[in-house]
């Protein structure tokens, strides 16, 4: 049976920042706490014109036409994440004995700047948007749930260890927080049983839970202008002597322990309870850069939380670090001047973004 849906779809997801809970959180199980911010990747789905599927992005060389074989897109790299976002929704509609029209899959970003990304999560973004964009477009209707599912399965095939957390993000806005699952399990599940099982299953682990915004803190958000791959931070994390030696167990456990309380003042309106567990989470970050040389705190990093502390502030990097960006939230009531703390950061060699937080995520 043919698919039917509105012949032109558009869906938009959110960046993301993490707030607390980095690297711990790709365990899991473990706790984070993240935000959706103002800046999207936007997806536009059409029927095609050729067989098959073409991609094209303002980010990428020119559009790239993919064939099918086997339930695969073959043809040029172009992009592993909507290309493997296209495959994990037409493979459920396959399951449902549903066949797939030619598409046409574009994308544009402000994720991105001159082709280079700010690291505000655009690989989940853009895995969002395309998977919500194709099943819209083939008349798929999801849960919110579905979606995220799907999303992460595709980012999975890609690279297991990413905890998903700016997946989740992505497809729910706001301020959330997030335990993955173990993506190694739900992959297996996935190739032996199939998506739509993968749909209805227990993901073991798995938890998002959506917190109220900080009523009286500003977001800043300073980027370094390097960008990081984060999947080869992880894994050279990952080959260390110290994944799995007590001292990473030690990490854990406090992380655990500062995510929990900054969940807990998000929850009660505790805004300097709140900066002091961002201020743990960078002292965290700080010990693990120390003990394994990771390069998480590059010297713009490190300045960025330096100026943003002497503005009264809480400060840390957002992600895996190295480049990127890192955040700083301030008390709106406390006085600061937000633009000398934006010209000093420019001086230390950190852009500001004027971001601010997404309150929803990609629209069905
Ligand atoms: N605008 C886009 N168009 C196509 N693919 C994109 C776009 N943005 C991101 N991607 C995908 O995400 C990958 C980049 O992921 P990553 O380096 O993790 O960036 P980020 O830190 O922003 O998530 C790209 O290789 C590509 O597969
Ligand atoms: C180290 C991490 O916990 C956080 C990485 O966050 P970044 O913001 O650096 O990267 P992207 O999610 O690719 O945008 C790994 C993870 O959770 O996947």
């Amino acid at each position: 049976m043919p698919v039917t849906g509105p012949r032109t779809v558009t869906r938009r997801a959110p960046g993301k920042l993490f707030v607390a809970g980095e690297y711990a959180v790709v365990e899991p199980g473990n706790q984070a706490i993240l935000v959706a911010v103002d800046r999207y990747i936007t997806v536009t789905v059409s029927d095609g014109a050729l067989p098959g599927v073409v991609v094209s992005s303002d980010v990428g060389a020119g559009p790239v036409h993919h064939s099918w074989r086997d339930g695969r897109l073959t043809g040029a790299a172009g992009s592993p994440h909507v290309v493997a976002a296209v495959e994990t929704v037409v493979r459920l509609l396959a399951e449902r004995g549903r066949s797939v029209p030619p598409l046409a899959v574009s994308i544009s970003s402000t994720l991105h700047e001159d082709g280079r990304k700010f690291g505000l999560g655009s690989s989940g973004a853009v895995t969002v948007a395309t998977v919500t964009a194709v099943a819209a477009h083939c008349g798929l209707e999801l849960t919110v749930e579905e979606r995220f599912r799907l999303a992460l399965l595709a980012a999975a095939r890609i690279d297991p260890k990413g905890s998903g957390g700016d997946i989740a993000t992505s497809t729910w806005g706001g301020w959330i927080a997030y335990r993955a699952p173990d993506r190694d399990a739900v992959l297996d599940l996935a190739r032996r049983k199939g998506v739509d099982e993968a749909l209805r299953a227990q993901w073991p682990g798995l938890s998002v839970r959506r917190l109220p915004p900080p009523r009286n803190l500003r977001l800043e958000v300073g980027w370094t202008g390097n960008p990081v791959s984060t999947t080869s931070l992880v894994t050279d994390l990952q080959r260390r002597t110290w994944w799995g030696s007590s001292a990473h167990r030690t990490f854990v456990g406090a992380t655990g322990e500062l995510v929990h309380a900054a969940v807990t003042a998000l929850e009660d309106g505790d805004t300097e309870g709140l900066l002091r567990q961002v201020r743990r989470a960078r002292e965290e970050l700080v010990r693990l850069d120390d003990e394994v040389r990771l390069g998480i705190f590059t010297p713009e990093l490190t300045a960025l939380c330096a100026i943003a502390e002497h503005a009264g502030g809480a400060a840390k990097p957002s992600g895996a670090g190295g480049g990127d960006c890192g955040i700083a939230l301030l008390d709106a009531e406390a006085l600061y001047d937000r633009s000398q703390l934006r010209r000093r950061w420019a001086a230390a060699g950190v852009l500001p973004l004027p971001v601010s937080p997404a309150m929803e995520g990609v629209e069905e």
